[in-house]
């Protein structure tokens, strides 16, 4: 079957709510965090200690794949969810923001984006019709549409003509999803801190019918209370019937005060990336696992904390393997970071049950030390 939003429940206190997500490969618990797995794999992790955890759905990207094997290869292999051995849900990022964030020497154009490979500096170029190629080669669940992700800070009219084309973009996209599994496709509101431009780019997607929008062009440089008030006047102009994904976020805050905002699906690289560098998230905040202060620190990383790190393995331990550059080390970070954010959205979830998650926000601040800082 299609993509299709199930609304459970709207939390009494904060206006979050409570969803399912129907895909092809299974059901998504909404608000869910989807775990990073940009060129084929979460890094470091295997999908039974993805499931372990229960990600529900993972998240890999048209750029990094159309450039390396080449989706050609994946769809031979008989698509991403056989390639790569997860028969869970897989959504697919449609590579404009890979394009700018990683390839120099590009060039918009009404047909899509000239640019060379960040890996040989091959001459490439992706569309919306390319985007969807590629997406429907990897076969993933949820596809996103071709758009253009502009900096931050970006000009007024700069936005409103990128905005523009990215609605072009997005009816190219439908017009060209073959929906060969059944796969669902969505929009990308852009905008950027402009409320005008960020409501006439959902009013325009919004008029198209898309099974899910992102909200897109957020958290690339801007202050938090910047992003947290275009969510308040964008997520209003989105249906109440169709999931919402802020694309690239984010933190344990982010996670929550994005939740209160009505938001569904969020990603990001965090809980991965700190993790090869020994940062850790735990319910009194961030550890630096890899400081001298823990060398003889037998306890667990976060002593709440239920996962397979914290049961079997010490702070000084995980600590040692990090210095001794031995990979087993970050595979330990890297697999509490995620169970951390799982475990957090499992808990929002709950909060959100029970229409208590404004009261889950402030204990929840108050023990990660966010009212410091
Ligand atoms: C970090 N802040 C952030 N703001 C973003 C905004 C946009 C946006 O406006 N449009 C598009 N298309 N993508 C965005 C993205 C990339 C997310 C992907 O980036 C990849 O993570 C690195 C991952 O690919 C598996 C993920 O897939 C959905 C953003 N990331
Ligand atoms: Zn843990």
């Amino acid at each position: 079957m299609a993509v299709k939003y199930e609304l459970i429940k709207v939390c009494k206190q904060s206006g979050a709510r409570l969803g399912r997500v129907h895909t092809p490969h299974g059901v998504i618990e909404t608000p869910a965090f989807m775990p990073v797995g940009t060129q084929a794999t979460v890094k470091t992790m295997s999908p039974e200690e993805l499931k372990t955890m229960d990600a529900q759905i993972i998240l890999s990207n048209t750029y990094h794949l159309f450039l390396r094997p080449g989706h050609d290869i994946v769809g031979r292999a008989g698509g991403l969810h056989k390639f790569m051995n997860w028969d869970r849900p897989i959504l697919t990022d449609s590579g404009g923001f890979q394009v700018f964030s990683l390839s120099d020497m590009r060039k918009i154009t009404e047909e899509g984006v000239q640019f060379r490979s960040h890996l040989n500096g091959d001459k490439l170029f992706l569309s919306p019709e390319k985007a969807m190629e590629i997406q429907n080669a990897l076969g993933s669940d949820i596809m996103m549409a071709f758009d253009e992700c502009p900096p931050y800070p970006a000009e007024y009219d700069y936005v409103k003509q990128s905005l523009e084309r990215t609605t072009r973009w997005a009816e190219r996209c439908l017009n060209s999803h073959a929906r060969k599994h059944d796969q669902g496709l969505f929009a990308i509101v852009q905008g950027g801190m402009y409320k005008d431009l960020r409501i006439q780019s959902a009013k325009d997607l919004t008029s198209m019918d898309f099974p899910g929008y992102a909200i897109g062009g957020l958290s690339v440089g801007e202050p938090k209370h910047l992003m947290y008030e275009v969510l308040d006047y964008t997520v209003p102009e989105l249906p109440t019937g169709k999931p919402r994904y802020l694309m690239g976020v984010g933190s344990p805050d982010a996670l929550i005060e994005g939740s209160i905002r009505g938001v569904d699906m969020f990603d990001c690289v965090l809980p991965t990336r700190i993790a090869r560098n020994g940062t850790t998230m735990t319910s009194q905040g961030r550890l630096v696992v890899r400081n001298a202060k823990f060398a003889e620190d037998f306890g667990p990383l976060d002593p709440e904390c239920s996962c397979y790190t914290c049961k079997n393995y010490s702070r000084a331990y995980i600590r040692h393997l990090l210095k001794a550059d031995e990979t087993f080390g970050i595979r330990l970070t890297t697999y509490h970071n995620l169970h951390f954010l799982l475990q957090l959205m499992r808990d929002v979830r709950q909060a959100i049950m029970e229409d208590r998650l404004l009261d889950f926000r402030d204990d929840f601040f108050t023990k990660y030390g966010l009212f410091d800082n």
